[in-house]
């Protein structure tokens, strides 16, 4: 039978830290389907610069990802609940609570597993943050 796995996140320009974490969550299974965060829910950190569909459509385009579909507005569980995964892979910095996450999963019935992906190791070079490529672009291109 088929291992779908969820990975979700910004992407909003990308990164080898990106292309880390979906090729790690493709490995948990045969099926790769990844949940693009609505500006409306990033509310942790800054707004995304690129529109949601662009980010959707960057991420699809990579090799490990078979589906990136645009998340839901309100109820994250929603996307959830319609592809009904085998696993959701949680990037190794995303700040939401794995027990908590596998307790709403319970309660609505989705017998899904919740792992962690691990980070990507870096050198100086690197720049593994849409963050830090943007405080770069800033320092180097800013008045
Ligand atoms: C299981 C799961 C499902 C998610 N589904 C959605 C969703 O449907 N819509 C959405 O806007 N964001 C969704 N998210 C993404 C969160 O909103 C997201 O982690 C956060 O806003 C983006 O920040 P990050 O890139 O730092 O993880 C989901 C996250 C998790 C862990
Ligand atoms: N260096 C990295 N190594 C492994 N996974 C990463 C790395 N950077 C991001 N990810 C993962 O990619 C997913 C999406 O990350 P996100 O879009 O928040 O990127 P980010 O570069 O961490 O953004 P920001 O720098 O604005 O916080 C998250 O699950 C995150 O854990």
């Amino acid at each position: 039978m088929t291992r779908t796995v969820i990975a979700q996140g910004t992407f909003d320009i990308l990164h080898p830290g990106h292309v880390h974490y979906l090729e790690e969550a493709a490995a948990m299974g045969d099926e790769l389907s990844v949940i693009v965060a609505r500006k409306a829910n990033v509310d942790h950190k800054e707004t995304p610069i690129c529109p949601a569909t662009q980010r959707r459509d960057v991420v699809g385009a990579l090799a490990a990802v078979d589906e990136a579909l645009l998340g839901h507005e309100e109820d994250i569980f929603v996307p959830i609940e319609e592809i009904d995964p085998d696993v959701i892979a949680l990037g190794h910095d995303q700040h939401h609570d794995d027990e908590a996450i596998a307790a709403e999963l319970e309660r609505r019935g989705i017998d899904c597993e919740v792992r962690r992906a691990s980070g990507r190791e870096t050198d100086d070079e690197q720049l593994l943050s849409t963050r830090l490529i943007i405080e770069r672009i800033l320092e180097r291109r800013g008045d």
